[in-house]
């Protein structure tokens, strides 16, 4: 029997063949983990981790800014339905004010006493210096005065003749009318209330006459050459807030912008620059310079990263986040601030929780001064009174509203509020309309929380002393801070745990 040999079966060789080798990049090391050792050969590390690193860095930007986008987006969301303030405020100027103004040369440049910045950066703004005096390249300049309009702006001076220390009657028109029928009429936009035409005509102040006026208070320095980077942060209704860098220091800040041409009372922004760079206080966000940029002033200040307290009240799962002394830390430090503007007769206006900043390691800082008012004169007698509609609906007082005249105590009935929004996480009647809500305030007694059970009697009696009807009746700034509820306040720190979640309504940029 002949056995027939079987071919045997040829074997190719391997095709398409792939050794799969799991390489990665370890972010903290900088190198290439299980690299094949041929490829080592080939590459230093030097190389491989540089290319390596420049790819990872682009895809972290990238990521970054798909970030800040939807986070831009969200946030842009969340603040137009954050209720706005109503301002009926009347025109700090004056025509005579202007022809005051007008009549003086510019004087820019350098003054003697610059600010200093915390990083020790020297900044110039032209400023009035030993009551009258502007300085231009160091040379000091006298001008004449308007007491007037020393006044309004709070310019230190020595004492006047006695007619001129009499307080002149600010320009008290109603542009928000009650009707006697109790009614309110609804302005067509909650943020804008038409002014009423002024008797001596000072609403028709023309833009070139402001930007005069302004050009006067502001450095005349280009803030673009100082700092770059802008990210848009925030936006209110009179302004956008960018962060930028400051190009000498790398330090960030936080710029203002606000377009000239948009605001309903140009004269309100002298606010802006005139109280952050008057009053210094640890718990006011420090001013470093305003500049006029085109048709927009710019304040650049320190920026607070923890953002505003309206993020830190509610988790987005609804709770209740403050705890009594968290409220107790944010009430002293508000009160601190408020005592001082208080005790040099500025009122703010515009107490809530979007008007407060928190830096992340725990500090509270009050900020947004546009609608912030004097109410006294040189002597610091207590004696003018003010009566324009000016404040955010939910906040204001039950004077504001009823346009009785008032002075300092509508900040303290707006810290009550703000007090209610931390156990509460949210004003009284804030499902209601603004206007539905004014009336509430003007016609019922103080609000009630609705939460009263979360409220030690310590805060309860606080509050009590706070949304007290009549302003004669209700706490001052300096009797809150002996408050004994305010001995639970702690150290900044204790807000830390606040703002290191990640929970912010609106998107976190500050961390
Ligand atoms: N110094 C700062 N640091 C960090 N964030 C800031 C700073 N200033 C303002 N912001 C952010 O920008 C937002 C808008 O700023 P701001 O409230 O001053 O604008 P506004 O137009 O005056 O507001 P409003 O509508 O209350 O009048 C703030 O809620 C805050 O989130």
């Amino acid at each position: 029997m002949v056995f027939k040999r079987r071919k045997r079966p040829e074997i190719s060789k391997p095709t398409n063949f792939q050794h799969l080798r799991k390489t990665y990049f370890d972010i903290h090391s900088q190198t290439l983990k299980d690299l094949p050792p041929q490829w080592t050969s080939i590459l230093t590390d030097e190389d491989i981790s540089r290319t390596a690193a420049a790819a990872y860095e682009r895809q972290k930007e990238q990521r970054q800014q798909q970030q800040q986008q939807q986070q831009q987006q969200q946030q842009h969301a969340y603040q137009q339905s954050r209720p706005k303030p109503l301002i009926g405020d009347a025109c700090f100027l004056t025509p005579a004010d202007l022809n005051y103004l007008k009549s003086q040369t510019i004087v820019r440049g350098a003054c003697t006493h610059s600010q200093t910045l915390p990083n020790n950066r020297e900044i110039s703004p032209p400023k009035l210096l030993d009551e009258f005096n502007y300085y231009s390249q160091n040379q000091p300049i006298q001008i004449s005065r308007n007491p007037h309009l020393d006044r309004l702006y709070n310019v230190k001076s020595p004492d006047p003749p006695a007619d001129i220390r009499k307080p002149s009657v600010p320009n008290y028109q109603n542009d928000f009318i009650l009707p006697s029928n109790g009614k309110i009429k609804q302005a067509t936009s909650p943020a804008v209330v038409t002014p009423r035409e002024k008797i001596d005509g000072s609403t028709k102040l023309s833009l070139e006459d402001f930007v005069f006026a302004l050009q006067k208070v502001v450095s005349q320095s280009d803030p673009r050459t100082m700092y770059d980077h802008f990210v848009k942060i925030g936006e209110g209704s009179t302004a956008n807030v960018y962060i930028a860098v400051d190009k000498h220091y790398g330090t960030q800040v936080a710029v203002k912008q606000m377009n000239i041409t948009k605001q309903q009372r140009k004269e309100l922004l002298f606010n802006e620059v005139m109280i952050m760079r008057d009053y210094k206080h640890p718990n006011i966000v420090e001013m470093y310079g305003s500049y006029l940029v085109d048709n927009e002033l710019w304040v650049v200040m320190e920026y607070l990263d923890g953002g505003a307290l309206t993020d830190l009240l509610v988790s987005p799962s609804g709770e209740i986040r403050m705890n009594e002394q968290q409220i107790a830390t944010v009430c002293k430090s508000v009160l601190k601030a408020l005592a001082y503007l208080h005790s040099n007769g500025v009122i703010h206006r515009d107490i809530k929780s979007d008007s407060i900043l928190l830096s992340t390691d725990g500090f509270v800082k009050l900020s947004d001064f546009g609608f912030c008012a004097q109410v006294m004169n040189e002597k610091k007698v207590q004696t003018i009174k003010r009566k324009s509609l000016v404040g955010t609906p939910y906040w204001m007082s039950p004077e504001v509203i009823s346009r009785t005249p008032y002075s300092t105590e509508v900040d303290i009935w707006s810290l009550g509020i703000m007090v209610m929004e931390m156990v509460d996480g949210e004003p009284p009647y804030f499902n209601e309309q603004p206007l539905t809500a004014m009336r509430k305030i003007r016609d019922q007694p103080p609000p009630k929380l609705k939460n009263p059970h979360k409220a030690s009697s310590l805060l309860q009696g606080f509050l009590g002393r706070c949304l007290v009807r009549d302003p004669s009746q209700r706490a001052t700034a300096i009797d809150l801070l002996d408050h004994p509820f305010l001995r639970h306040a702690g150290n900044p720190s204790c807000l830390q745990s606040l703002l290191t979640q990640s929970t912010s309504t609106k998107g976190n940029f500050y961390s």
